[in-house]
């Protein structure tokens, strides 16, 4: 679907992408980044409204520095920004873009009908946008990407401004504009989280450069860290530490998993097979403590963000001692 090779944007003060190479299959792909990290500069290049500064980008096979007419005839895009007209309705203004893509005044109107409704406007489609919700107008922008039968679609940013029940609702528009009708989405958002249930790959940017591409499943993947969880008792009023303390004596080094996300007193160590269960089983059985729980930890995406974080940090610290 898309295809960056070693591409950069170069603002007179800030480098935007900085030799990004990515490819992107069909299905949905999320493009996660901070705010600034790139996204939108990177879907302006890929539509062919904006030159890159080196690098190259191929979007449905077509050159995006030669061919921005044909990729856009065959791209929807949503933008972030509110870019809607207020006095007119949401029916003139999706036929009107239909008709700007090319399609005749019949099918234009069918076609408008069809996909307001798909993205659930209804009578309220006959009145001015202007008197319409942040939702609303999300669902105006994400029908006008989409009423020209696009092969692909670029959404960026489609749940900014949505309470929670508005954001997964348009998360499961999202989801269904691939599994109803083909359509590949690219959609952008600061916000990991949202992507893990939306997406089947993840493509991660910070300040303009690659950080990770990988299928979603890839990201959050079971790992070989144990979460343990134990009570406390008489004799062991700190349970997790005379656990943690039985472990390190025969050798098991363990992190203390504070911080985790409903996490108290969990302790985490890295289970080298399964010898590593039943030692813990058998730790705890002699301490005379009850097993709360023993689970193999999830990652997270954010975790990406985090690990990205304590290199860069490290690196600083390495300069820093460097006298650099
Ligand atoms: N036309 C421009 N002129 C100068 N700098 C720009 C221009 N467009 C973007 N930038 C800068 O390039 C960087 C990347 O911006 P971009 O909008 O692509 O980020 P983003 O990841 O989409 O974030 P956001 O969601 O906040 O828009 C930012 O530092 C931004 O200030």
């Amino acid at each position: 679907m898309i295809a960056t090779e070693s591409l950069s944007k170069r603002f007179p003060r800030v480098t935007a992408l900085d030799r990004l190479s990515v490819d992107v299959e069909p299905g949905v792909t999320g493009l996660v980044g901070a705010n600034g990290a790139g996204k939108s500069t990177l879907i302006k290049i890929l539509l062919g409204l904006s030159p890159a500064t080196e690098g190259r980008a191929e979007v449905l096979g077509l050159d995006v520095a030669t061919k921005g007419a044909a990729i856009r005839e065959r791209v929807g895009y949503m933008p972030e920004h509110d870019c809607l007209p207020p006095d007119v309705s949401a029916t003139e203004f999706v036929v009107h873009m239909a008709r700007m893509s090319g399609l005749p005044p019949t099918a234009a109107r069918e076609r408008t009908a069809d996909t307001l409704r798909h993205v659930g406007l209804y009578e309220e489609r006959y009145r001015p946008i202007g008197g319409y919700s942040t939702g609303m107008k999300q669902r105006v922008k994400l029908a006008q990407a989409l009423v020209h039968d696009p092969q692909l679609v670029f959404l960026d940013e489609p749940t900014n401004g949505l309470d929670p029940v508005g954001r997964d609702e348009m998360l499961g528009l999202i989801r269904r504009i691939h599994t109803d009708f083909g359509i590949s989405v690219l959609v952008t958002s600061h916000l990991l989280g949202e992507l893990e249930r939306t997406c089947d790959h993840v493509v991660v940017i910070d300040g303009g450069k690659l950080l990770r591409s990988s299928s979603t499943t890839d990201f959050t993947q079971t790992t070989t860290t144990l979460a343990i969880e134990v009570t406390d008792s008489d004799e062991h009023p700190d349970g997790t530490r005379a656990v943690r303390d039985a472990l390190h004596a025969r050798g098991v080094d363990t992190q203390d998993g504070t911080g985790l996300p409903g996490a108290g007193h969990v302790l985490l160590l890295t289970a080298q097979g399964e010898e590593t269960y039943d030692l813990v089983r058998d730790v705890i059985a002699d301490l005379g403590l009850g097993l709360v729980r023993m689970e193999q930890r999830r990652h997270h995406i954010s975790e990406v963000f985090r690990d990205n974080d304590e290199q860069r940090d490290g690196q600083r610290k390495e300069a820093v001692g460097h006298g650099s």
